[in-house]
């Protein structure tokens, strides 16, 4: 009788195998670069936090060096700086190296553009905020978020907002036995419960935060950095002014425990997902992975998948109550694999 309930330790998070290649070339000529950390990009020019949380901390503003080349320098990145890395008014750094990423966010593929382009580097987490109501939740859109995260090497959080206006319940069933963190948070017009619980959960990590339009995300960033509306302006190429942009991703610092940083990706609706490995995935539920060393070589572990070894290790649950868990485990499994493909965007 004693099942175990699933919990966190569940899953399995490896950084990817398909994260860029080292690029830490040794360069004597740049052995007195600074350590800066990128939070926001705008046509060519990086805003980038120099010696964070160091003595010398300042915010500074550069482009890529030609060496460079095509390499995209997102925010997240850890970088190496030389020139101007005063951050004085007027002043231009040159970025010369990126350093190794231990995890990479790749956005979709769309009509204008076929490439799944990185978008964050080195995010801890993925947090997906979805409002209980208004609008209706939509899990296919969380799945393939969650296979995003996995993919990527990182955690999910699930925020589920709107929390006076429904149950979290059923949302809570449903992503729980994955691996999915859950914080719920409500705002009404005297208090916002559940800030504090978000607030735990981010404690020293950098996270991204995505999230449909109207789920409340919004209001989450506002509370959690009072300033934001401040600090999303990136600094303009011509004048050195701040101006406000909505379209690429900004890393803002959550006040409360060092190397609390939420990355905001506006505009971001979904994640490229086509170069998802299944095995990759797989390696995200420990336990499934293991069956699965049994199963013919090419599986693609898929509900229709001949002789699937993890179909045999429902079949030879010893008890029904072991057989039901294992039944959810790999229909938990094989629902995200199928979010994988089709359509990006669900419904919309
Ligand atoms: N009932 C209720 N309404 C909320 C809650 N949180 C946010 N809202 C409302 O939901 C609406 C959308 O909130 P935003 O924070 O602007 O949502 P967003 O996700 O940033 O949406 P965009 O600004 O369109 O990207 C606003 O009218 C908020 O006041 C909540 O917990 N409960
Ligand atoms: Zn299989």
């Amino acid at each position: 009788m004693a099942r175990r309930a699933l919990d966190e330790s569940d899953v399995r998070v490896r950084p990817s195998r398909k994260s860029s290649r080292p690029r830490t070339k040794t360069r004597p000529e740049h052995a007195d670069a600074d350590r800066a950390l990128v939070t926001g990009v705008d046509r060519g020019r990086y805003t980038v936090l120099v010696d964070p949380d160091g003595p010398d901390e300042r915010v500074a503003v550069a482009m890529k060096a030609r060496e460079l080349g095509r390499d995209r320098v997102v925010p997240g990145d850890r970088v190496d700086l030389v020139g101007d890395t005063s951050g004085a008014d007027g002043s231009l750094a040159r970025i010369v190296r990126i350093v190794e990423r231990t995890t990479v966010l790749r956005r979709t593929a769309d009509d204008t553009d076929p490439y799944e382009r990185v978008i964050v580097a080195n995010a801890d987490q993925l947090v997906v905020v979805t409002a209980l109501a208004d609008p209706e939740p939509r899990t296919r859109m969380i799945d393939r978020c969650v296979v995003a995260a996995y993919d990527a090497g990182m955690g999910v959080l699930l925020a589920l907002t709107k929390a006076d206006l429904a149950d979290p319940a059923a949302l809570r069933a449903l992503y729980e036995p994955i691996g999915v963190r859950v914080v719920v948070t409500s705002r009404t017009d005297d208090a916002f419960s559940g800030l504090d619980d978000l607030r735990d959960e981010l404690a020293g990590r950098t996270s991204v935060l995505v999230g449909h339009s109207g789920v409340g995300k919004s209001t989450l960033v506002n509370a959690l950095v009072p300033d934001a509306a401040r600090a999303t302006g990136v600094v303009n190429d011509v004048t050195g002014r701040g101006r406000h942009t909505s379209t690429s991703a900004v890393a803002l610092r959550v006040p409360g425990p060092a190397g609390t940083w939420v990355i905001d990706t506006p505009g971001v609706r979904s994640f490229g997902l086509a170069h998802v490995d299944p095995d990759h995935l797989l390696g995200a539920f420990a336990d499934l992975a293991d069956v699965a060393q049994e199963c013919p070589r090419g599986c693609t572990h898929a509900a229709d998948a001949p002789d699937c070894a993890l179909d045999d290790w429902v079949a030879d649950a010893p008890d029904d109550d072991t057989r039901a868990a294992r039944t959810a485990r790999v229909d938990s499994f094989r629902r995200l694999l199928v979010s994988r493909t089709g359509a990006a965007e669900p419904g919309a």
